[in-house]
């Protein structure tokens, strides 16, 4: 008895091809592969009836037999035979089999990074410490900002003269804390790089702890006013972004003034720190104060304020490095959104 073909449908998706026999009650199923060609053999309802059925399908290349379903690409040789029909259940056109494979890769980075997540045990406790460091800090900022607002519009001017003395004690105890900031990422509670939080943090306690705190005659100038006021402008913004990566939430508008509110803020606090170094070149060199003994054969003393003068370069070298990872920091951000978006 001369063995009958079977109908058989095929469908190919980008890893894999599928082949559905159209027997029922199929009994004595032989199917192999030898190189590159695939036999089945098998007895049961077909077409044909009651019957033994037998097909032999070459492929392009040769197919491993325990990767029965590991093919690529087009992997018919030969013409398609005529007791084959596409299996229009099971088919997915290319741009469908592109979008199911970047479901199925963006599933498997999901669950790789929910796995790896899982496994700090400590998750929540940094999470927890993270907030509350943030919610303090944005307390304080509010203050400041809410208080030197408060008084610039009762006071007008002349609130710009006692500045130190209304805010100076909560701002040494946000920047104080702020020194965190450089040990958490050091510690990996967050990630990112510590260079720019060293800078920002030890840049700005220079300002406040060394040329406004060891100065009387700083105190009391205008300059105090801009540098506090750009300072808390942007922390009222960062403060609250953090509380909400935290519990893992975010405020589009909040991110957007996270991201982009430093571009005129931090160059204008730059210049008002700077303004306020050469300010106090004046004072150090009159009043010799933090002046480092010199061997009498080349002098008394060097002022600070050649230290000082030498700051203000290092300064702008600051500048251009942070501004620079704020910058690569914002880009990232938004692109990471963007290709979540399309
Ligand atoms: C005596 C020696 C002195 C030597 C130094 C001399 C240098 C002198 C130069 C001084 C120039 C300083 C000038 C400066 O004082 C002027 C001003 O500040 S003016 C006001 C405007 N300022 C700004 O806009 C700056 C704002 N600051 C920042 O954005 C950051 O503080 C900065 C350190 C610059 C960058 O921070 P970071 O690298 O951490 O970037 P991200 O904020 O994008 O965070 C990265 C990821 O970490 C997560 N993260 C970070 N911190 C926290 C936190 N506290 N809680 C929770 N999560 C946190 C964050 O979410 C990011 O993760 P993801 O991307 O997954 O969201």
């Amino acid at each position: 008895m001369q063995a009958l073909r079977p109908h058989v449908y095929w469908a190919q998706r980008h890893g894999e091809i599928y082949l559905r026999v159209e027997i029922s009650d199929a009994q004595s199923l032989s199917i192999g592969v030898e190189e590159n060609i695939l036999h089945f053999k098998g007895q049961g309802h077909g077409a044909k009836g009651e019957n033994e059925y037998e097909f032999s399908l070459e492929f392009l290349k040769p197919v491993k037999p325990e990767h029965l379903c590991k093919m690529f690409g087009c992997i018919m040789k030969q013409k398609k035979p005529l007791f084959l029909a596409p299996d229009f259940d099971r088919w997915l056109d290319e741009s469908d089999a592109e979008m199911e494979l970047r479901e199925k890769e963006e599933k498997m980075n999901k669950i790789s990074i929910e796995s790896r997540v899982r496994k700090d045990p400590f998750l929540g406790l940094k999470k927890g410490f993270l907030f509350m460091y943030n919610l303090v800090q944005f307390l304080g900022y509010s203050w400041i900002f809410v208080n030197m607002t408060v008084r610039l519009f009762i006071l007008g001017q002349d609130s710009f003269y006692d500045t130190f003395h209304t805010i100076a004690d909560v701002m040494y105890f946000c920047q104080m804390l702020a020194i965190m900031e450089v040990i958490n990422p050091a510690v990996g509670l967050v990630k990112t790089g510590i260079m720019p939080a060293f800078i920002q943090v030890m840049g700005r306690n220079f300002i406040l702890f060394v040329i406004f705190g060891t100065l009387a005659d700083m105190q009391n100038k205008p300059v105090v006013f801009f540098v506090f006021y750009l300072w808390s402008m942007i922390e009222i913004f960062r403060y609250p972004f953090y509380m909400l990566v935290c519990i893992d939430t975010e405020w589009k508008l909040l991110t957007w003034l996270k991201y982009t509110i430093w571009i005129p803020l931090y160059p204008l606090g730059v210049l008002a720190e700077a303004v306020a170094v050469i300010q106090s070149i004046p004072i150090f060199d009159e009043t010799k104060l933090l002046s480092i003994p010199v061997p009498k054969a080349i002098g008394t003393s060097l002022s600070f304020s050649f230290i000082l003068q030498l700051y203000l370069v290092i300064m702008f070298l600051g500048l251009f490095i942070n501004f620079r990872h704020l910058f690569k920091q914002r880009t990232r951000r938004f692109r990471t959104k963007k290709r979540k978006a399309n």
